[in-house]
């Protein structure tokens, strides 16, 4: 029988699969989604791995190679659902095939040769009586018996042949040899703890009299003399416990980090009686289309504090029951603690929640659990669309307006985009909801595309916090970024006992230095950006490429003295507001303080606990939490971030904005949020004020409509990029005049070639090239063509050029 497969093959780098010849022994296994072993007619020196594609009985064209082996003992790694989605990608994104098919895969899945095989228990007297006994399964067990346990490396080394992998699939299924996932784990990671010190020294409370943190620490170390402590814990940062140390009050330990999926976060969760009548419309509208098992995509748009979340777990449940499996999206799951818990009190071990600080073996383990049917509910940022679940019943896509979900490497798919699709191909339903919806899927459901679901009330009557704004450069200051009304409003409610939460936005280039007397202001000379001051170790960091100098008191320029921190970052608010409330402590929550992998659970569990009453952080504060106590909500500069050169930027701050806000008087308690600025008269802050989302939809679709960007038209930003500025640049040149007669006047424009945003990271400067189309699309193949033949025109010159199809950033 002539049977050929058709295998697209990793690490090399074509558009179209390859057809390959099997042997007779595989034509009966081979199925669709196998992960195979291959030999390349062209490339004899190794084998490669690939995945099977489709089978054909006949057909023309060239035999390039042969399949030698199936991997994975022969089990399907991918469905049909996933080999349709990774291609949708490939073709959406312009992307390659091979790189779609292996991004839906865990790194440890694509990668078999270290698997290790040994041999089963006692059962070597009589092999043959078990599996027929070939000369390679011999040798294989006569290899093992020597030495008890050997990679499939190694084995193809020892037995001078790389086909081994069915034989060795043999042995398993005939329980000869057990074969297992080998991790390496590149070092033993560590994570530094405090405890109190073995001897105190003699009147340790004199020490810190002064200093309300320490004390507290100490008292905190002291009331568990036994117990580790990590920074962040307690709501105490890292610099605290280091006072201690030398004060001889504390010792520092390192100890191995702990593994296993713990978010350690946890909270009681409370009795829910029943949906509100609009939780209740929107539900039903749900299950009305998870029962006529059809393809349709929901909107959810619902205010903050709506009970969005109870509408998910209510609709998941109802999936579950129907014998069905479900995939639910956030934008980042360590960020969002609070929900993960709710989620995983509701479905326990039914659900499996992926995270970025899971290792290999864990993010193996979770795949195998999702793949054999042990968990039915993936939960996890943006790659948990590849969830390898079959029989999915929906798909809930939270906070689908957030801009993590678009990935910023090769394939640059969108996760809600990428989660529509595969819903399709499921017949499943989608479900996205958001406060404050992007406007691609605003304009969908107002025509009609998706259907619109909305909440708009808070639960339990409570009201949407009133909102206004502190004009700085008008307004009375008691520090030099808090305003006498913001004040005011946090010593107001620590009278009465109440909660707040202070958000410093850092994106917008905030943090960095500027020289008074001579303007300088020192930039990273890898990035062409402002490097940021970092005042816990007194170092300025580059936030694009981590690149660290030591800062010095004098301008590098012009040796002056006379510095300012330009818009203060989160270290420099909490100074300030140590000074206005020595005796409160302060919980400090950015990328700095939340590195270690539970900092961000236990400071969230202080301040639940109310061991601490104001919470002051980056973005991270402002996404899903939900504290009844929180009665105020400060915004130190609502207005960073305006001036950047991307359309979306009024879009972004808006929602930004409106979540925060979102966080304040949840319960009984009215909210207030305060929202200080420095420019005023953007049109933007009086639909913050208004908080109607619709209204400044329409507003801003008005400008995006006369400006022609998305959604009104599609972009596709390519990127130019070489150690060499000329060749960035003459790159986008050549690029261009390839592409021009690929869109016509009538259907598209080409803006540029000019320097990104940011000109220069990492050493490469970018220059970029922005089409926007209308009605048009042109093909993956097209966009392909057109990068290839401008890069052989550049050989040997180091350009590299990428695609971005729907930017989320034009930076
Ligand atoms: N039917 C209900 N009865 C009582 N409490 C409810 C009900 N539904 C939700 N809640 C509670 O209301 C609060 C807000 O709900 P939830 O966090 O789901 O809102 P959300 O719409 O996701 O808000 P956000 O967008 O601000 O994160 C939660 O404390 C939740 O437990
Ligand atoms: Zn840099």
């Amino acid at each position: 029988m002539l049977m050929y497969a058709i295998v697209y093959v990793e690490r090399i780098y074509r558009d179209e699969p390859f057809r390959l010849s099997m042997p007779e022994g595989l034509k009966t296994t081979i199925q669709p989604g196998c992960q195979v072993l291959l030999n390349l007619a062209r490339h004899k020196a190794s084998a490669y791995t690939g995945y099977v594609w489709s089978l054909e009985k006949a057909g023309e064209g060239d035999i390039e190679g042969e399949v030698l082996d199936l991997l994975n003992s022969g089990v399907p790694v991918l469905t049909p659902v996933m080999l349709k989605l990774a291609l949708w990608i490939a073709d959406y994104y312009a992307a390659l095939p091979i790189d779609c098919l292996s991004t839906t895969l865990p790194a440890p899945l694509r990668s078999t040769v270290d698997d290790v095989v040994e041999l089963a228990g006692f059962q070597l007297e009589s092999p043959e009586l078990r599996v027929k006994s070939t000369g390679l399964r011999r040798s294989i067990l006569k290899a093992l018996a020597t030495e008890k346990r050997l990679t499939v490396r190694q084995l193809r080394k020892r037995l001078g042949r790389r086909e081994l992998y069915s034989a060795i699939a043999e042995l398993e299924r005939a329980g000869l040899v057990n074969v297992r996932k080998s991790f390496v784990e590149t070092k033993p990671r560590t994570v530094t703890t405090w405890k109190l010190a073995k001897t105190l020294p003699d009147e340790p409370e004199k020490l810190i009299a002064r200093s309300p943190k320490k004390r507290e620490a100490f008292e905190l170390l002291a009331s568990r003399p036994e117990q580790l402590f990590r920074a962040g814990e307690g709501g105490i940062s890292r610099t605290v416990f280091s006072g201690l140390v030398t004060l001889g009050l504390a010792e520092k330990i390192e100890t191995a980090a702990p593994s296993g999926e713990s978010l350690r976060f946890d909270e009681p969760q409370k009795e829910i009686h029943s949906l509100s009548p609009h939780q209740q419309q929107a539900l039903d509208a749900l299950t009305k289309a998870l029962y006529e098992q059809q393809f349709r995509t929901f909107l959810l748009h619902g205010v903050t504090g709506s009970g969005k979340t109870l509408v998910y777990i209510e609709l998941l449940r109802r999936v579950l029951a129907e014998g069905k499996t479900a995939i639910v999206l956030v934008p980042e799951i360590s960020l969002t603690p609070q929900t993960a818990a709710r989620f995983r009190h509701y479905f326990g071990d039914d659900i499996q929640i992926m995270h970025s600080a899971m290792s290999d073996r864990e993010k193996y383990d979770a795949w195998q659990r999702l793949r054999q049917g042990k968990a039915r509910i993936a939960l996890g940022a943006r790659s948990t669309i590849f969830a390898p679940l079959e029989n999915v019943g929906a798909i809930i896509v939270d906070e689908e307006h957030d801009a993590a979900y678009k990935q910023d490497r090769t394939p640059r798919y969108h996760a809600r985009d990428t989660a529509v699709m595969r819903a399709m191909f499921e017949n499943a339903l989608c479900v996205l909801g958001s406060a404050t919806p992007s406007f691609e899927s605003y304009r969908n459901a107002l025509e009609g595309k998706y259907t619109l679901l909305e909440l708009p009330e808070r639960i339990d009557n409570a009201r949407m916090p009133s909102i206004e704004l502190v004009w700085m450069p008008g307004s009375q200051r008691v520090t030099p970024s808090i305003s006498g009304a913001l004040y005011d409003a946090i010593r107001e409610r620590l009278k009465r006992d109440e909660q707040v939460i202070l958000l410093q936005n850092r994106r917008g280039f905030a943090g960095s230095l500027l020289c008074l007397d001579c303007g300088h202001t020192p930039q990273c000379r890898h990035c062409n950006i402002p490097l940021v001051y970092h005042a816990s170790d007194r170092s300025l960091r580059c936030h694009y490429c981590g690149h660290i100098e030591p800062f010095r008191q004098t301008c590098p320029a012009c040796k002056s003295e006379n510095l300012f921190y330009k818009s203060s970052g989160t270290e420099r608010i909490e100074e300030e507001l140590g000074e206005l409330f020595p005796e409160e402590k302060i919980l400090r929550m950015d990328i700095d303080t939340t590195s270690t992998k539970d900092a961000h659970a236990s400071m969230l569990t202080a301040f639940r606990e109310k061991r601490a009453r104001i919470l002051l952080g980056t973005q991270m504060v402002a996404k899903g939490l939900d504290f009844p106590e929180v009665t105020l909500v400060g915004v130190l500069m609502a207005d960073i971030g305006l001036n950047l050169p991307d359309f979306r930027a009024a879009e972004r701050i808006y929602s930004l904005l409106m979540q925060v806000a979102g966080r304040a008087g949840r319960s009984s308690m009215p909210g207030e949020v305060l929202l200080q600025l420095y420019n005023r008269d953007n049109e933007l802050f009086q639909h913050v004020i208004r908080a109607d989302y619709r209204h400044f939809f329409e507003a801003e679709m008005a400008t995006r409509r006369e400006l022609a960007y998305p959604p009104f038209t599609r972009l596709i930003k390519f990127e130019c990029s070489s150690p060499s500025e000329a060749v960035a640049e003459k790159g986008a040149v050549a690029l261009r005049k390839h592409l021009r007669p690929l869109v016509p006047e009538a259907f598209g424009t080409i803006l540029g070639p000019a320097p990104a945003g940011i000109s220069k990271i990492k050493g490469r400067y970018r220059s970029q090239l922005i089409i926007k189309l209308t009605g048009i699309k042109l093909s993956a193949a097209l966009l392909r063509q057109v990068q290839y033949e401008t890069l052989s025109a550049f050989r040997g010159e180091n350009l590299v050029i990428t695609v971005d199809v729907d930017p989320q950033h034009l930076l």
